[in-house]
């Protein structure tokens, strides 16, 4: 479960989390039909919305996590203390593997990553345990530590060549 030592409070979590759904407005999804909304918290407290932009290459598609990171980080917003991630399907997904290591090269390993089913908030599923992390409401609370283990980061390209 994600080590809760930089956890947003309840109020802010719900917050970020009714601003993913929001944000799942954006999506341009006519392809795959799956909507998806991002929310990033920002250090100053600021949020940032994401929605998945399909595109007729299906390749050249770019996730709601994705959207949302590049929207702040071209802003000059580096900084985040929280991300929320919503679709419409009544369980929680998890990031694609180019959104993870996206958000590994500006989030912490520990910082609150919060995936939210489209039906939140409901009672929790037999299969959602708080041990895998879900919380109140059916949202599953992890982070990069757990998504991401072992990863590749900048600070790998500061190691003096052999
Ligand atoms: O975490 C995810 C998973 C999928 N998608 C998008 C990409 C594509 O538009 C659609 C189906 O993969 O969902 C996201 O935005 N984020
Ligand atoms: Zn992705």
């Amino acid at each position: 479960m994600a080590d809760k030592t930089h956890s947003i409070s309840a109020e802010d979590r719900e917050k970020l989390i009714k601003v993913a759904f929001e944000a799942k407005e954006g999506t341009y999804s006519p392809y795959s039909k799956f909507a998806v909304g991002a929310a990033l918290l920002a250090l100053d407290g600021h949020i940032i919305k994401g929605a998945n932009i399909e595109n007729a290459s299906y390749g050249g598609t770019i996730c709601a996590e994705r959207t949302a990171i590049v929207k702040a980080v071209s802003e000059g917003v580096r900084r985040f203390k929280a991300l929320a991630v919503v679709t419409n399907v009544p369980s929680s997904i998890s990031p694609c593997g180019m959104c993870r290591q996206v958000l590994r090269e500006f989030c912490s390993n520990d910082m609150d990553i919060f995936l939210v089913p489209g039906d939140y908030p409901r009672p929790l599923k037999e299969n959602e345990r708080p041990e895998q992390g879900y919380i109140e409401g059916g949202a599953r609370k992890t982070n990069l530590a757990e998504l991401l283990p072992d990863s590749f980061g900048p600070e790998h390209l500061e190691l003096p060549r052999a």
